[in-house]
């Protein structure tokens, strides 16, 4: 049986980061004129993403998104065609209107555990070096998009077999940070 297809950068062999990488440039889809966002950083928490609401390449069951802070994102070409595709979503992603490709989601909450951190695309990058995408966040969220339920035993074996554990939220580092955050907010816990 042919295996899972999951996303191209993790179906064509997921690369490993490279040391001391510390940034690039991502790129959107459009042939003419492409907008461009410059990257100060190596990404963190990458991952393999299920849901509904993150950008996936044509064919691929998941998206691939981690987070860099937002003060090294820096949108350098083309900002003008940047839209928000939802400004109600808690991470705002600002989409390019010529091909649709995310070049960046802004959580502009302040008091959201992730606040302070883009999510981008490292794939949209020519650059070698990111951190890959070490765990498959939201996986049974593939279904919404029409994904067979039927089918789910195999999506999950196929990403156990590459190395990406998969959770149907976040993994439970960032699953304690935001109930960590949640816990501070309430009084619960104090800071
Ligand atoms: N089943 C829903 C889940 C969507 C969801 O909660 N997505 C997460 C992860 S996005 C990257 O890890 C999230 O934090 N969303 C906030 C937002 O998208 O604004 C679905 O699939 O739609
Ligand atoms: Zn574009
Ligand atoms: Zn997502």
């Amino acid at each position: 049986m042919m295996a899972v297809a999951i996303h191209p950068s993790v179906d064509n062999g997921i690369k490993p980061a490279a040391d001391g990488f510390a940034g690039g440039t991502l790129v959107c889809h459009c042939a003419q004129n492409p907008v461009k966002v410059s990257i100060g950083s190596q990404v963190l928490h990458n991952h393999a993403c299920g849901c509904t609401k993150c950008w996936k390449p044509d064919g691929a069951l998941f998206s691939v998104v981690g987070v860099v802070p937002r003060d090294k994102v820096d949108v350098t070409d083309n900002a003008g065609r940047l839209k928000i595709v939802d400004d109600k979503a808690t991470i705002q992603r600002h989409a390019c209107s010529g091909c649709g490709v995310h070049m960046y989601g802004r959580i502009e909450n302040d008091k959201h555990a992730f606040y302070g951190l883009d999510f981008i695309h490292t794939e949209l990058s020519p650059q070698t070096g990111w951190a890959p995408p070490g765990f498959a966040a939201f996986v049974s969220s593939i279904i919404e998009s029409g994904a067979d339920p039927a089918n789910m035993g195999a999506v999950r074996g196929r990403l156990k077999d590459v190395g990406l554990e998969p959770y149907d939220c976040l993994n439970p580092p960032l699953m304690d940070a935001l109930a960590t955050q949640a816990a501070k907010l309430s009084g619960v816990l104090k800071s």
